[in-house]
Parts: C-alpha cells; structure tokens; sequence
C-alpha cells in the first residue's frame, strides 16, 4: 500500500550568486510566491519554497494542489519525487513513484524513437528485456509513425510529449505526481491521452496533482491542498477548498 508522510517539512532554496542578473530574476519571481530570506553575511539568499508543511495521504488519496505562481506546489512534487530534499522536517514516502512532469528527461535527441523508448522505459524501471517487448505497442501508441526511425532532434515539442507520454503511461505506478502543461499535442492526442490517463490515474494508488485548472483538478482530485508563500492556507474537501480560493481571488 501506497502512503506519503510530510511532517513539518521545509524547503529552502539556496541561490547563489547575489550580484547575477539571475539573483534578480529570482527575487522577482519569488516576490509573488516563497520568502526570501538572506543568508548572514556572505551575500547569499534563500527562498522558502515550503514553510513547515506537514501532510498524511494515505493509499487512495487523490490530492490536487492550487496556489498562485510560486507557490509551492511543483516543490512538493519534486519532494515527494525526491528530486529537492527537504531542508528541514522528516518524511516517508513508500510505494513507487512516477513522475509526469519534467518528463523529457532522460531522452538522448540523437538517438530515435524507438531508441529513446528503450532509454525512457529503462529509467522509469523496466528491465530492458521488458522494455523491448513492450516497445512495439509503445510505438503505436505513439502515432508517430515513421518518425520513430527519425532521432528525436527532428521531433517538435508535441512530437516528443507524445513519446514521454507513451511510455510514462505504460507503467502502472503506486504513486503518480502531475503537473500540468502535459497537454502539449493536437486535439486527437489529447483526447487519447485523456483516456489513458484516465486509466493510468485510477490504478495509481496515490495521485497528487498541480495545475491551475480548476476542472483538471475537479475531475480527478477529491482533496485539495491550497498553497500560499510555501505555507498551507487551506485543506479539506476539493470543492471547498477550491470555493475558498477563488473567492480570495475576488
Ligand atoms: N530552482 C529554484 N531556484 C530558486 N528558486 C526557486 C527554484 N525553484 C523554485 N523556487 C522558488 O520557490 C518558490 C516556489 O516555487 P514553485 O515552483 O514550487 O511554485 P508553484 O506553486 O509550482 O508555481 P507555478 O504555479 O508558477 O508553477 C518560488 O518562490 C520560486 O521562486
């Protein structure tokens, strides 16, 4: 059985360079979202993307995430996925986790298609023996085409989400953590990829999900999570939640 604990969790991002022109950029877009916080005497700032969060999601949960930009939600993604380690708090994560964000990554653009199945398949756990004989039917999943002979230089952005995509999919996860701005393609693909994330979402045994759309969350989440400046503003029930933060928007 699939469980996520966050106790007291808190994610301090360090940036570096406090003269770069980057630091700025930086500033700017934590201004509307985390807390920046200098670091004493050495120039340095941090911003607290997450302030002590604590969160119990049994199996079964399905918890979507809202807040404005910088809020905080891809942070908590990337913890769960253990990509950021919380800077202070404790957590357990048990159960395999599957990450539909960031999901080019891995995928070498000389190499093809049918190539980067492979590579894909064999990062998210497959053996490649496994990998190779599922590959065919990845393929078609793709409607590429031609194309999987081509390296995936060639491919455009919709080219490559279809690819990601189709092989994301093909696992069955206990833990699934999406972000939005997968709907990269044509109206087809996406209708296809509705359905299979459909059935990709309902066997998961945990989903927790970032968008701003509020009708992605609506359809697939039935807990809501509501982030400001890296801290929990709310927690309950989807519509209610939801409720309370489009109302603070007013
Ligand atoms: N790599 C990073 N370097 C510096 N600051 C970062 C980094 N990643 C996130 N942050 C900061 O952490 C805070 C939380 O960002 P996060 O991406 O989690 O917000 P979000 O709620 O997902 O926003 P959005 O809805 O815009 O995607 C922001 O203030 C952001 O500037």
């Amino acid at each position: 059985m699939a469980s996520i604990h966050l106790d007291n969790i808190s994610v301090d991002i360090l940036v570096f360079d406090a003269s770069s022109r980057s630091l700025k950029n930086r500033v700017l877009e934590a201004a509307t979202g985390g807390q920046i916080r200098p670091r004493e005497g050495n120039g340095k700032l941090s911003v607290r993307a997450i302030d002590g969060l604590t969160l119990d999601l049994p199996h079964g949960s399905r918890l979507g995430l809202v807040g404005h930009n910088g809020a905080g939600k891809s942070t908590i993604l990337r913890v769960i996925a253990g990509i950021y380690e919380p800077t202070g708090g404790s957590m357990r994560v048990e159960g395999d986790v599957a990450a539909m964000f960031d999901i080019g990554f891995g995928m070498d653009l000389d190499a093809s298609g049918w190539e980067n199945i492979i590579l894909r398949g064999m990062l998210l756990g497959y053996t490649r023996k496994e990998i190779e004989a599922r590959s065919e039917e990845i393929g078609a999943l793709t409607g590429l085409g031609d194309f999987l002979d081509m390296p995936m230089r060639t491919y455009s952005a919709g080219m490559s989400t279809r690819l990601a995509f189709a092989v994301s999919t093909s696992i069955t996860p206990e833990i699934l953590l999406v972000d939005e701005g997968i709907g990269a393609g044509d109206a087809a693909f996406l209708e296809q990829a509705r359905q299979r994330l459909n059935r990709f979402i309902g066997d998961a045994g945990i989903l927790v999900m970032a968008s701003h759309s509020e009708d992605l969350i609506k359809e697939w989440c039935d807990t809501g999570l509501w982030m400001e400046h890296g801290k929990m503003r709310g927690y309950g029930p989807i519509d209610e939640v939801l409720e309370a933060y489009t109302r603070s928007r007013d």
